[in-house]
This record gives C-alpha cells, sequence and structure tokens, in this order.
C-alpha cells in the first residue's frame, strides 16, 4: 500500500461501514473515524499485519491446510442451505487460501449458478463473471486466473470473500487492495457475505475505518462465527 490513499478526498458510502456508527470511537481508539494520521496508523499496522498473517498461513503444512479446507467447505454448505437457484461467487485461491473449488462444484451440482470475481483495474470494484468447472480462465491482473469472456452477474446472491484476517466484528482484512469493500459498496443489492479462513486468522480488531463493511458471518475449519456486536444490525 502506498500513501497516495491518505490524500484522497472524502468518499461517498452505499452500505453502512463497519458497525462504526454503533461503537464509541474511544472503545476502537479513533479520535475520529477519518483522522488522516489515525488512518495513516491503522494501513501501516495492517500492512504488517497482513504479512504476518499471511506468513502464517503458508507456514501450515499443505495436508493440513487441506483438511481444513475440506471442513470450511463442510461448514460452508452448512451455513449456506439450499443454493439452488441462487448464484454464488466463489474464488480461485491462492497463497494457501482455503481451496473451495469442489465446493463450487458442489453448488452446481445442487442447481446454484457459480461466479468469480475479476479485478479489472486497481481502483475499479470486481466485476463477477459467471463460472463453472472445465470452462477456460485466463491470467488477468496479479496473474489472478479469472473468466475473460463469460457473462457478468450484476449482483450475485451470495459472496464468499476469503479472509487474510477477520475481528470480532467480521470485519475482513484482506490483500489490501480493498476490492471486496469497494465492490459491496457499489453493488445496487447487497448479498449475503460470507468471509472464510483458518481459525489462526482471528484477531481481536482490524481497527474498522469507515469504508470497511462487515461480512455476515465468517466460516472456518471450527464452525460458523458470528459478528460479537452485530446480532441487531438490519440485514
Ligand atoms: N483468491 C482470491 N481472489 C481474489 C481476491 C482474494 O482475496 N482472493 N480478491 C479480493 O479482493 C481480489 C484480488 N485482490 C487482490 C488485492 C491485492 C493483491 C496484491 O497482490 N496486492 C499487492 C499490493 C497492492 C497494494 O499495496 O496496492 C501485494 O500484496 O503485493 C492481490 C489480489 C479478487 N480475487
Ligand atoms: N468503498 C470504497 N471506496 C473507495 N476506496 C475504498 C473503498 N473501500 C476500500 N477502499 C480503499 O482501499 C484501500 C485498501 O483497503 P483495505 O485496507 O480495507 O483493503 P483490504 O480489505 O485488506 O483488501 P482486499 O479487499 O483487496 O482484499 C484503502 O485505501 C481504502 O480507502
Amino acid at each position: 500500500m502506498t500513501s497516495h490513499s491518505d490524500n484522497e478526498g472524502p468518499a461517498t458510502y452505499a452500505s453502512p461501514p463497519c458497525f462504526m456508527h454503533e461503537v464509541d470511537p474511544a472503545y476502537m481508539g479513533l479520535a475520529e473515524p477519518s483522522d488522516p494520521r489515525q488512518r495513516a496508523d491503522v494501513m501501516r499496522w495492517r500492512k504488517a499485519e497482513r504479512a504476518r498473517l499471511i506468513a502464517a498461513r503458508l507456514a501450515i503444512p499443505s495436508e493440513v491446510r487441506r483438511r481444513h479446507g475440506d471442513q470450511i467447505a463442510a461448514n460452508l454448505e452448512e451455513a449456506l442451505g439450499d443454493v439452488a437457484g441462487l448464484t454464488v461467487s466463489v474464488y480461485w485461491p491462492f497463497r494457501g487460501e482455503p481451496d473451495l473449488r469442489e465446493f463450487l462444484e458442489h453448488v452446481n451440482a445442487r442447481g446454484g449458478r457459480t461466479a468469480l470475481p475479476v479485478v479489472i483495474a486497481r481502483d475499479k470494484p470486481l466485476v463477477f463473471r459467471a463460472w463453472s468447472k472445465d470452462e477456460p480462465l485466463e491470467r488477468g491482473v496479479w496473474n489472478i486466473p479469472a473468466p475473460a469472456e463469460n457473462a457478468e452477474v450484476v449482483t450475485p446472491d451470495v459472496v464468499i470473500a476469503p479472509v487474510v484476517g477477520f475481528d470480532l466484528l467480521c470485519c475482513r482484512l484482506g490483500y489490501g487492495g480493498g476490492f471486496f469493500d469497494r465492490t459491496l459498496a457499489a453493488l445496487p443489492k447487497r448479498p449475503r457475505v460470507f468471509g472464510v479462513g483458518y481459525k489462526q486468522a482471528a484477531i481481536p480488531t482490524i481497527y474498522p475505518q469507515p469504508h470497511d463493511i462487515a461480512m455476515d458471518v465468517v466460516v472456518t475449519e471450527d464452525g460458523i462465527v458470528a459478528p460479537e456486536a452485530g446480532a441487531d444490525r438490519a440485514a
């Protein structure tokens, strides 16, 4: 992350930020939600925390990651319920993320449609493109395999978001591009958002900023984690 983001003007958001409206700023250690210096400190902290969490994830032996990934897929199937007729955005795994490619096939086998997120440009929302097993993929931005030609899905019903870290409010720490938050803020209708990650990704707080949008739940190998303070948040 570079410091250019510190100079951006005030942003507007279509969706409520990550419980910031409910939480006493003093509790979060924030003098003001968008104090530029505090924001720069948070972004610096996040960068170090991402590196720590990704290294810790990659240190898990690959067969253990695979076993946890299967368990996460089973827990996710339970959390999702009936997927017939729904469009579910999954993801192509990298950097040790849980591999949900079999889960994607499971969704298709039960009458759901599947899509993958596609990076169009650094500062733009993601686009979702329909994709099922055996359809072609091309290397896109950051070499991430993505369907180049398939139909765009404007609003998936469900978005599965892999986490680098997640906190007690189910706010997500990702790779630092801000893609999922930017995308959710821009969508005409809010999908259900399921974070997925290993339980080692749990941290007390990501120091939520106004742009951070809480996920509905996070699914780990141990089960389904709901936001601690968000039970009454409007769906
Ligand atoms: N499997 C998977 N696919 C995904 C995501 C994801 O989290 N997991 N994304 C979820 O959003 C999008 C890709 N997001 C990404 C964001 C940043 C970087 C990245 O490599 N960033 C640079 C630093 C960027 C910067 O600081 O500006 C880096 O880490 O070196 C990669 C992917 C869409 N596809
Ligand atoms: N809705 C938005 N509009 C404009 N900028 C945004 C929005 N959401 C996030 N950003 C910007 O993206 C940058 C990175 O955000 P953040 O640290 O939350 O990334 P992340 O969630 O870890 O990344 P990713 O979603 O790509 O995995 C920040 O500078 C932030 O201001």
